[in-house]
């Protein structure tokens, strides 16, 4: 008998055993990875801290107003979304990576489009960042960094770029030093380098677009935006990085835009413990849930009269609950670019108003579509009027 409880046991017990060994290495190797994401996050964080600073006609210089009358002469309403997304790639390509590229001169190539390529890939939010990794082989990317590479080899060019007043996000990359001394390979350089092409870029573009688009559906807030901005820079379109600072209605008015169409509508997050929420329900640990900023921005309870366009509700002293409006997520995994990327659209909303008075095509009113990035299923097509520049006026007289 004995011998027959041992046999049974046995196994039993080293099966129990391995499994506890097993389930002590699993949870060994999450502390791990989650150490390594937030030693990785600390380390992205100061990397992006010194970025924002580029010399402020990095971004004022990046918006071409020009190719934008070129359009209106021929035709009445612009779909705006393809060409503020050639503008804001632009932006990105030359303040992140001083590459000065020209696709607002370009029609758009469906290859710029990263949420969409990122959606075919995986298609779930989760699987974004594990897939940034493995997207080597974006064109856009691999030229940027082979451009870098080309340069650097030249002679007494390392120094130069060392010794630059505003070093870029890939220059920082490629000075960076890994724990071991050695130089950040190939590899991951391409996936950080994507990923600020995506988060830099079509969020952006979704951004600008839709806050266009809430100031065309509100003549009376573009006007006092355009004054604001008037009186700040006057028919200049250039500006100082003091200047973002200085536009209290405008910046209450792009919040308000955000709020309404918040560029990244959901994120996806695996519980890494059990939630139980006020009124009784509860997840368990594993559980994979998507978070809706969109319903959370539309929602009632949280915003009276939700569907109203009212910037007032930023106003200096208005009390709101701290996690009520997120478009940039909350959290230790928030955006790292929304400073920079919240000054991209005061550049972009100032410089367009400046020039240009926007309506909407009342026979094409948007219809938000909650991809990867807030979109419009049948694009955002707005009518843009030439205002007269009352400096250029006055010297021709
Ligand atoms: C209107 C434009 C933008 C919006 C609405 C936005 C929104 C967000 C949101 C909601 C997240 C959290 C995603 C998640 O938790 O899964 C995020 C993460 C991130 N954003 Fe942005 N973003 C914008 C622009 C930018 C720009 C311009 C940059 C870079 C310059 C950037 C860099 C990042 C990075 C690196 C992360 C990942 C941070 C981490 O995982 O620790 N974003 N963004």
């Amino acid at each position: 008998m004995s011998v027959s409880m041992l046999s049974l046991t046995r196994p039993l017990g080293s099966v129990s055993g391995l499994l506890q060994v097993v389930s002590l290495l699993g949870l060994a190797l999450l502390l791990l990875k989650a150490a390594q994401l937030y030693l990785h996050r600390q380390w992205l964080l100061k990397v992006v801290q010194r970025f924002p600073s580029p010399p402020s006609h990095w971004l004022f210089g990046h918006i071409q107003e020009d190719k934008w009358e070129d359009f209106i002469r021929q035709n009445s309403y612009v779909e705006i979304f393809e060409h503020v997304s050639l503008m804001t790639l632009d932006t990105i390509m030359k303040c992140a990576f001083s590459y000065q590229g020209s696709h607002q001169a370009d029609s758009w190539n469906p290859g710029w489009d990263t949420s969409s390529k990122w959606a075919k890939g995986g298609g779930c939010v989760w699987e974004l960042r594990a897939l940034s990794s493995a997207w080597e082989h974006c064109s856009e990317t691999d030229g940027v960094i082979k451009l870098k590479k080309a340069q650097l080899q030249e002679e007494g060019e390392l120094e130069k770029v060392r010794s630059k007043r505003h070093l870029d996000f890939l220059d920082i990359l490629r000075f960076a030093k890994m724990e071991d001394g050695s130089s950040m390979p190939d590899k991951d350089l391409c996936a950080e380098v994507d990923t600020f092409m995506f988060e830099g870029h079509d969020t952006t573009a979704s951004g600008i677009s839709w806050i266009l688009y809430a100031l065309a559906t509100h003549p009376e807030h573009q006007q006092q935006c355009r004054e604001e901005v008037q009186s700040l820079l006057g028919d200049e379109h250039t500006g100082e990085w003091d200047h973002l600072d200085q536009m209290p209605y405008t910046t209450m008015c792009i919040k308000e835009a955000l709020r309404l169409y918040p560029p990244v509508p959901g994120i996806g997050r695996e519980l890494s413990k059990p939630i139980s929420f006020p009124d009784g329900r509860s997840l368990p640990k594993g559980f994979l849930l998507m978070l809706s900023f969109y319903c959370l921005h539309h929602n009632p309870k949280v915003w009276p009269n939700p569907e109203v366009f009212d910037p007032s509700q930023y106003a200096p002293g208005s009390a709101r609950h701290s996690h009520a409006f997120l478009p940039f997520s909350g959290g230790s995994r928030n955006c790292i670019g929304k400073q920079f990327v919240m000054n991209e659209m005061k550049v972009a909303v100032a410089l367009t108003l400046l020039r240009f008075e926007l309506a909407p095509d009342p026979s094409r009113v948007p219809v938000p579509w909650p991809r990867i990035v807030l979109k419009s299923k049948n694009g955002i097509h707005l009518h843009l009027r030439k205002l007269s520049n009352p400096c250029a006026d006055k010297d021709e007289s």
